[in-house]
This record gives C-alpha cells, structure tokens and sequence, in this order.
C-alpha cells in the first residue's frame, strides 16, 4: 500500500493547500471530479460569467428609464456557453497537468473512501496512508424527497447547478425548486436569456435568511421578472409522453400543475463526509453531516483536517479559501517546516453576496436575530435613490442597512441590496474586521464624489449614538 507524508481529499480549496513551505515533502492528491472544484468547474466562476450577459440585458431593458432604448437582444445561448468553459475547461486540465508534473506530487485519479485510521480506498483499487490527511471533498446538491426528484438525471432533463450550465440548447420553460442562492442566481440568468422561468420556492420568500427587508424587495422584484411561487410546495413531478415535466404543487392559491421542459432542483446542499465514510476513518460527524472541526480546522483524528463545505456551514468559497491557509499554516507547522504557532480560522465577519439582479450582499446578523438574542443595535437604512450616483442609476429600491453597536461604535452587519452591492459592503466588512470605529469610518477618510460607495459614507453618518 503507498504511504505518503500527505494526502489530500478533493482539489477544490484543498488544492491550494500545497504552498511553498509544503514542497518537497511526499504528497498526494485525490480527486474524482475535475481539478479546481466546485467553484471553478461548476459553481461561483461559470455562474458569475452567465449573470454578466444576463445583467447587460437586464440593464438594456432598464436604461429606458435613462431615456435609452435599445432593440431586443439576440441571445445566442452556444456562444454564451462556449465562451465560459472554453475559458475555464482549460485552467482545470492546466491544474491537474502543473500538478502531475510536480515530482513530490502523486494524483489519484479516484473516489476515496475511508477504510480506517489515515487509511482510504480508491475506487481505481487499493488502498493508501498518509501520516497527514486533509479532508476538501466540498459538497453535493440536495434531490427532492418526492419521487421522481429524488436523484439529478439530466438525460430526463432533471438538472442540478452541476449540468444546468452545459445545456446543448436553451429550453422554452424551466421550473427551478428553490429560493436561495443558486435558484435565485438562475432564475435571473435563464429569465434575462429569454426562458420562461418558474420558480418554486417553499418559504414566504426567496432568500428567506437575509434581513426581512431585502427579502421582501428581493421578492417583489424577482416576482415581477419571472413567475415566482412563494409559500409553495412541490408534491409530485410527472414526466409526460413527450418528454417534458409536470410538477403538481401546492401554494396559497391551492393545487397548480407546472409544466416545464427542465426542472432544476436548487435545494441546498449537503456536505460529501458521508460519501467519504470518515467515519470508518474515525473522523466525527455532526447531526448535519459537516465533519466536526476545531478552530485549527483539526478533526477528531489527530493528523487529519477538514476544510471548506465538507465541515463548514457557511458553504462559500472565500471561506474554504481562507481555511485552507489555516490548515497549510498548520500542516507547516505540523511538518516542523515553519517554526510558528498553529493558527485558527476567523469567521467572525463573513460576508456573502447573490448575484442576482439587483445584487443582495451581507455580513452579520440580521435585526431580527439581534433582536432574539437581546444584542443592544442601532440602525440606519440609508436609499441608494438618496445619494448623487443613484440619482445617475434612477435607482428605485436599492438601500443599505447597516446595524452597529452603541457600546463599542462598530458596524455589527449590514445588509444590502441594489446594484454593485457586492462591492459596496467592503468598506464595512473591513470597519468591522479591523474594529473600527463608526464615526473615524465615515470621517476620517476621504469618499469619492459622487460614488456609489457614498451610500456607504451616508449610511454610517446616519447611525444615531445617545
Ligand atoms: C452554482 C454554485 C454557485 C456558487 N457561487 C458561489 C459564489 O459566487 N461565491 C461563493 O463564495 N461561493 C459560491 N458557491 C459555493 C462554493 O462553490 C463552495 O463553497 C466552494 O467551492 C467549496 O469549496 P471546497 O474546496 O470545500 O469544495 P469543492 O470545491 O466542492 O471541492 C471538493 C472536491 O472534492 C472532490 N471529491 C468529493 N468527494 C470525493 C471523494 N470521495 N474522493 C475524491 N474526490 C472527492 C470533488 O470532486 C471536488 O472536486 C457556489 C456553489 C454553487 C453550487
Ligand atoms: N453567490 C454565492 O455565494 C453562492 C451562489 C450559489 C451557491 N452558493 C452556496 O451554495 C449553497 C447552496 O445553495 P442553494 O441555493 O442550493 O441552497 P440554499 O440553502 O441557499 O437555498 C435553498 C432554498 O431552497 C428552499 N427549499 C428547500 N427545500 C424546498 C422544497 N422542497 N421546495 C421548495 N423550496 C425548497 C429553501 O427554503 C431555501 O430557500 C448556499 O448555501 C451557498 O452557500 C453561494
């Protein structure tokens, strides 16, 4: 059996984990997908390369509020396409080929599956051990209890976020199952390309986790794009003679069919320990299946780490990126190659953002969970419409909520929606991670006239201390 210094499950973030002070050492790899991961083959790069052209068509559509007109656009859904994984396709074999050519680097080919203490099996056959393992296996998205929906078939055109994106042709209809992120972010982009979109989505709003507000407004907005059930449930799914969908659901209007040529299920999704079998490693689980993980990012087995949405809840890249730099650091240490002490993740502030349109981008609680656990806030809402550059946009329902602290001054959240609100919220993710004060914040630099980043500077002037 080979036994190497490292092995390393998964080439998402945990490919990156291999840094400099590592070299040399004997590690492997192993892989069963292609080389980057998720975000890269399948996640955040090819989705936010789609919301490009899906914006342009949004915002044309729009600019007739500038007193701009433009005529429908042609959508040319191949061109799309080949553009996006003709640009990715090759960093992932380009990875996995700077890899293989790297001589203290062994890539398997396989799915593993652990059979005992930093021990795994492939599905190549054989087995292989390492004094050190690092468990990157991400995350799988969720099937539907409801049969028929339980497993992805593309070829009966039941798509996941996995093969959505690689359709030979755009379809007339598509029902999307959910109102998070990846549904959301699809919806736009499908919608804006000219499919007709519906999207089911169980609670009594999409994006039911960001602030009430934003929300509400997502809602209202992405309801007036695309036919968008709310506080609906998807009960049975037919595929008909003709090769299309029928899904019966439930909402406040009562029993509906739905027809759709592609249904995509976008309901979660759910980390891969299980697929894994840590446990047979001896590596503990939580009840939601994320491998338990210390803030060092150390597992129950002493030598094995877990990185990224395999143990994190937060199932966003930045995050799998930031832990492993934790566990590279660690492993360093570990290895005796750096002479520093462990370091642990810092997930006090982490933000995210939904590319939809408008953009909705977040960090920190919301009201209503300031309020549940008696955290003493002041607020302040401050209207993109309100400042000189969204007079420019003719925006109508951007806004930015922020919520500080009237003890320590500082930005506890904020949360936002409205164009570029993926960018807007950096100044203050940086406010709060470094511990800045408010008032300094606003003041005590200098905010671009008439930027979009003075909705940033109003908002903080606005937050009102006794
Ligand atoms: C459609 C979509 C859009 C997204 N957009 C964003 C975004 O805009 N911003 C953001 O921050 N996050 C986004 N995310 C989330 C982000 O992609 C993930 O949080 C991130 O990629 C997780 O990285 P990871 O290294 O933990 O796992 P992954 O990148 O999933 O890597 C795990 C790797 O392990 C391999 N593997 C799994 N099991 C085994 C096994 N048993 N044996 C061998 N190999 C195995 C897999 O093939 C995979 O390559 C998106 C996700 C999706 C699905
Ligand atoms: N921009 C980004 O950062 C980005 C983009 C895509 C995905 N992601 C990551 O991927 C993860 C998975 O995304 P996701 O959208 O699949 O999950 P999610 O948890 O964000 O949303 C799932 C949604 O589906 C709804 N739902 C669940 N079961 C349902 C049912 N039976 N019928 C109708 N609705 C149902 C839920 O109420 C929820 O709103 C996210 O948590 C996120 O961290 C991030």
């Amino acid at each position: 059996m080979p036994h190497h210094n490292l092995l390393i499950i998964g080439t998402g973030s945990g490919n990156s984990v291999i840094t400099p002070e590592l070299e040399g050492l004997d590690i492997a790899i192993v892989e069963e997908g292609r080389f980057g991961g998720t975000c890269l083959n399948v996640g955040c790069i090819p989705t936010k390369m789609y919301v490009l052209p899906a914006d342009r068509i949004v915002e044309a559509r729009e600019s007739d509020r500038l007193g701009v007109t433009f005529p429908k656009p042609t959508v040319n859904w191949p061109a799309i396409r080949d553009r996006i994984f003709g640009r990715i396709d090759p960093i992932a074999s380009g990875g996995e080929a700077y890899r293989r050519s790297q001589d203290f680097v062994t890539v398997y080919a396989a799915t593993a599956r652990f059979v005992g203490d930093r021990t795994v099996a492939l599905s190549t056959g054989g087995q292989v051990s390492a004094d050190r393992i690092v468990v990157a296996a991400g995350s799988r998205a969720n099937g539907l209890p409801v049969d028929g929906l339980r497993e992805p078939d593309p070829s009966r055109g039941l798509h996941t976020s996995d093969t959505i994106m690689r359709l030979d042709t755009l379809p007339k209809r598509m029902a999307i199952v959910g109102g998070g992120f990846v549904g959301c972010e699809f919806a736009h982009v499908f919608s804006a390309l000219g499919v007709e979109v519906t999207q089911i989505q169980r609670s009594a709003t999409v994006l039911s986790k960001e602030e009430a507000e934003v929300a509400k407004r997502y809602t209202a907005l992405a309801g007036e794009r695309y036919d968008l059930r709310v506080s609906t449930g998807v009960n049975a799914a037919h595929r008909t003679e003709a090769g299309t969908w029928q899904l019966e659901v439930t909402g406040p209007q009562g029993r509906a069919t739905i027809d759709a040529d592609v249904v995509l299920l976008a309901t979660g999704r759910v980390p891969n320990g299980d697929r894994l079998d840590v446990t047979a490693g001896g590596i503990a689980l939580d009840e939601e299946g994320h491998v338990v993980v210390d803030a060092q990012q150390r597992t129950s087995v002493e030598g094995v780490w877990a990185l990224g949405d395999v143990s994190s809840h937060w199932q966003l890249k930045h995050v799998a990126n930031h832990e492993a730099r934790v566990v590279a650091h660690n492993l360093a240490v570990a290895f005796g190659r750096l002479d520093a002490a462990p370091q642990e993740s810092d997930h006090r502030f982490v933000p995210h953002a939904v590319f939809g349109h408008p953009q909705v981008a977040a960090f920190g609680p919301t009201a209503a969970e300031l309020e549940a656990s008696g955290t003493a806030y002041v607020t302040k809402t401050q209207r993109y419409g309100d400042i000189a550059y969204g007079w420019a946009l003719e925006d109508v329902g951007g806004f930015l909520t922020v919520h500080a602290s009237p003890v320590t001054r500082r930005v506890l959240a904020a949360h936002c929606i409205g164009p570029q609100a993926s960018t807007v919220i950096q100044p203050l993710i940086q406010a709060a991670s470094f511990g800045q004060d408010v008032h300094e914040v606003a003041r005590g630099q200098y905010w671009i006239h008439p930027a979009l980043s003075e909705v940033v500077e109003n908002a903080l002037l606005g937050l009102e201390f006794d």
